[in-house]
């Protein structure tokens, strides 16, 4: 992943702010309707310029409606957002001219083949008509659709139209790239295509912002991470250093049939060594899902561990010793996990 902060090769028609973040969200509203909670509520952060940045949070945490407000298809109810220095509702116009958006549902023209999708963009963008055909056949070409150019959209993958999509949103060379669930509903193989896609782009200076409810998504691909839920930033780092604020360094994955939840967390509390207990909930009546986590080394905590809960009287089923990841960040934050 690449910090750096050199511009795309072209540079768009519009100069935007040189100096300013890539993205900038400050005090951000989006209400739909006149009741009901806002969908974003008073969300504030900022993604620096060749940055791949993470929006991460469950289904309905509003992660899409920012990406919306920031592309200029949602109206802010209250609030300031920039793309490159560009106020984005303000001056939408010039707003696109600098980002381009992959949507979470597929919206090619099914009209026109692969490679039509992509030299029509290039036309509604304004870019030079003798740029728009080499630009198409470079892109199909590093999306791995050569061979799919004249295809129609319908025909492909969802994998392939993902990396249509995502060619289609590179054709007038955007500063920023919004990418909302880029790799929802596709298969492992079309997913490490586009996570390769998603590096390289950072790596040639684009700046990313996706979103995902995918933590291991989040965690691989993004610099730093944004935790939301409710329309609200619960937390903002590097995957790294979310994970290392967690208590506990280890976890200790349990899965018992015959326990009383509260009796065996009780329990394992009192162990010494064990950070907190956290129900990952059950399958089940009968079965209790547990994650412990430990300081220092799984290993030496696992006897006693198994000797609280055989206390109990609960049969354990299954033992997973790991590592914290984000969905323990979020689950510490939130109570509950991510799905
Ligand atoms: N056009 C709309 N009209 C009314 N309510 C909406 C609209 N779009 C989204 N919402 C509501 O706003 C909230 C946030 O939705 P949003 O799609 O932004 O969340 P999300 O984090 O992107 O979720 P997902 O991961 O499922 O895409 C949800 O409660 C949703 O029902």
């Amino acid at each position: 992943m690449s910090t750096q902060t050199t511009a795309p090769a072209t540079q768009p028609a519009v100069h935007a702010d040189e100096g300013a973040p890539a993205v900038e969200v400050a005090d951000l509203v989006k209400r739909y309707g006149r009741s009901g909670r806002p969908a974003v509520d008073g969300l504030s952060f900022a993604v620096r310029r060749g940055e791949v940045f993470g929006l991460l949070g469950p289904n309905g945490a509003g992660k899409t409606t920012t990406v919306g407000v920031l592309t200029t298809r949602v109206t802010p109810t209250s609030g300031r957002a920039t793309v490159a220095g560009i106020d984005v509702a303000a001056d939408p116009v010039a707003a696109r001219a600098v980002l381009g958006v992959v949507p979470q549902r597929p919206n090619l023209d099914r009209s026109l083949d692969a490679r039509g999708n992509l030299v029509w963009h290039a036309a509604y963008h304004g870019v030079p008509r003798a740029r728009r055909g080499p630009l198409a056949d470079e892109l199909l070409e590093r999306m791995g659709l050569t061979e799919k150019a004249s295809t129609n959209p319908d025909e492909l993958s969802g994998g392939q139209a993902q990396r249509l999509i995502i060619a289609r949103g590179l054709m007038h060379d955007p500063q920023v790239l919004f990418l909302d669930e880029p790799s929802t509903g596709l298969d492992p193989q079309a997913r490490l295509f586009v996570h390769d896609r998603v590096t390289e782009l950072a790596a040639s200076g684009v700046t990313v912002v996706l979103t995902t409810h995918d933590m291991d998504e989040a965690a691989k691909l993004a610099d730093r991470v944004g935790i939301v839920d409710h329309g609200k930033l619960l937390a903002l780092d590097s995957p790294d250093a979310l994970v290392a604020g967690l208590p506990g360094e280890a976890t200790i994955d349990l899965v018992l049939t015959g326990a009383d939840a509260a009796t065996v967390r009780g329990r394992i509390d009192g162990v010494r060594g064990v950070a907190g207990v956290d129900d990952r909930g059950g399958e089940g009546d009968d079965t209790v899902r547990l994650r412990v986590r430990v300081d220092g080394d799984a290993g030496a905590a696992l006897a006693p561990v198994l000797g609280a809960v055989a206390g109990t009287g609960a049969t354990v089923g299954q033992v997973d010793v790991g590592e914290p990841t984000l969905e323990d960040v979020f689950i510490d934050l939130t109570g509950r996990g991510l799905r």
